[in-house]
């Protein structure tokens, strides 16, 4: 059996690629970060031969650095950005549009036309989803009405979708595999969770032949083979990099949850194997499929979470780099009431308004760049608060904890704030890389590296806690000011 696990981690900004050896010991990591395409306002595309090419030359620079013999890794795990959504002939391999990316609002008008239609209700009960332009299936529609002769070949057999997972998988295996797993098809808003099969009357509804879609596997399992090195690896893991990272913080049972402070914020909630329905904003969604059985998840997502500071650093050049942000914060003792909304792309949960942007209140002649920087970094802790409250109202449960990762659960002053607006400790593991090592387990368990998921559940190791100083009043009365400033950024665009 191998020694290693190499964890390939395709994120919205970055391709990654790391190898793991069997006691969860980082080898080595390579990453590429790749080119934002933003053709107009509220629109995002990636290039996915660049997707592809990024990750596939980490994942060989990482095994060529680490020197390790590709005979001895064991398998290979995908993790991946959801919902992005590529469209490629099946003879050539060449996509026929640039992947639309999970941000990109191009397709709000075909959401507000499946709602006058009356299918909302039907979303809701067979995808678990709250209709949005988030999700892959509008995204599909447009490609397939905007490219000539699209939709002709779809039906021909000749264009695939795929998620990013599907895509790599399908590139790794030279065209042999079109598969997704049930985290990814999940993510697509033409999935029924409960019976596990494409829902035909969303396809219908959306012009969308079966034809192009993948089939739909378990998140761990073989897929097939890519050679590296000469040698025939085996692809043995995949899921959405949300629900590799809850697998990856070892969110087993009922209740554990997890938030990842990404270009976004993601909190999933494992809800075990009943779906639970929010009646709070919150979407249900496949937690992972396993062992012949699926477990489902509570999530909330917010669609600009560490991007903010991408943005002060890119775009406002407020910083040079993103881990300055902390610095800056703390040379101030508040925002001096500035409130900043960053919704650049509208509003996800538990709001879902296509329709809102971004906007910064409360200035005054005094206002400094660090108070609209620290007011950056509290917005993702506010609309991270706001996701737990929804999910405490769903499950009557209060959260004991909240574990966190991803790149800004790095910022030290923002998971301090994140506990004091919680009032709940907010604790950060050893391994930061989650969501690697979630894709890893799923990789590993297909091949024996790990026996089972009460083997991996003793890994998790804590490395700092962060516990709550803010007095109550104080946090109702912050939470307070930001909703007052959530409302002013709402139906903005419309
Ligand atoms: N030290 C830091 N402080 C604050 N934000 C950070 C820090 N390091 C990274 N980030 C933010 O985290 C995000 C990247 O996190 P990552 O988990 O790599 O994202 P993704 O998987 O979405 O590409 C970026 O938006 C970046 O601005
Ligand atoms: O690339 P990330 O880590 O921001 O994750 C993106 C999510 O999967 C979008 O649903």
């Amino acid at each position: 059996m191998g020694k290693y696990i190499l964890a390939l981690d395709q994120g919205t900004t970055s391709s990654r690629a790391i190898l793991f050896d069997c006691e969860q010991n980082i080898l080595g990591i390579s990453q590429k970060e790749f080119t934002q395409i933003y053709p107009r306002e509220g629109w995002v595309e990636h290039d996915a031969m660049e997707i592809w090419s990024s990750q596939y030359a980490v994942m060989m620079e990482v095994v060529a650095q680490s020197g390790v013999d590709a005979a001895d890794i064991a398998g290979i795990g995908i993790t991946n950005q959801r919902e992005t959504t590529i469209l490629w002939d099946r003879r050539t391999g060449r996509p026929i549009h640039n992947a639309i990316v999970w941000q990109c609002r191009r397709t709000a008008d075909i959401v507000d036309s499946l709602l006058a239609d009356g299918l909302g209700d039907h979303i809701k009960d067979a995808t678990g989803l709250v209709p949005d332009a988030y999700f892959s299936g509008t995204k599909i529609k447009w490609i397939l009405d905007h490219v000539e002769g699209a939709r002709e070949r779809a039906r021909a057999g000749d264009i695939l979708f795929g998620t990013v997972d599907t895509w790599l998988l399908w590139k790794l295996t030279g065209g042999e595999v079109h598969v997704t797993d049930y985290t990814n098809a999940s993510r697509t808003m033409l999935y029924d969770i409960h019976k596990l099969d494409w829902d035909q009357k969303m396809l219908d509804a959306l012009d969308i032949p079966r034809s192009m879609l993948p089939e739909v596997h378990s998140s761990s399992e073989i897929y097939g083979h890519t050679e590296i090195q000469g040698v025939r690896v085996p692809i043995a893991g995949i899921a959405g990099d949300q629900q590799a990272a809850l697998f990856g913080q070892t969110c087993f049972q009922p209740g554990d949850a997890k938030n990842t402070y990404g270009t976004g914020c993601f909190l999933l909630m494992n809800t075990g194997d009943a779906p639970c329905r929010s009646e709070n904003g919150l979407i249900t969604t496949i937690a992972i499929g396993l062992n012949g059985t699926v477990q489902y998840a509570l999530e909330g997502s917010v669609f600009v979470g560490g991007a903010v500071i991408q943005w002060l650093r890119d775009e406002m050049r407020f910083l040079t780099e993103s881990r300055d942000a902390e610095y800056y914060a703390q040379k101030v003792n508040d925002t001096g009431g500035v409130y900043l909304v960053p919704a650049f792309t509208g509003l996800g949960a538990p709001y879902w308004d296509m329709y809102a942007r971004g906007c910064i209140v409360g200035l005054t002649r005094g206002t400094k760049r660090e108070h609209i920087i620290r007011a950056a970094q509290e917005s993702i802790a506010y609309q991270v608060a706001d996701l737990v409250r929804a999910m405490e109202k769903d499950t009557g449960l209060p959260l004991s904890q909240l574990k966190a990762d991803g790149g800004a659960s790095r910022d030290r002053f923002l998971m301090q704030f994140q506990s004091d607006i919680l009032g709940r400790s907010v604790r950060r593991p050893m391994i930061r890389e989650t969501t690697a090592l979630g894709c890893a387990y799923l990789a590993g368990l297909a091949t024996g590296v790990w026996r089972d998921t009460d083997e991996i559940q003793h890994l998790w190791v804590c490395d700092t806690t962060y516990e709550p100083k803010m007095e109550a009043p104080r946090r109702e009365a912050l939470l307070g000011d930001w909703h007052r400033a959530v409302e002013r950024s709402r139906g903005w665009a419309k």
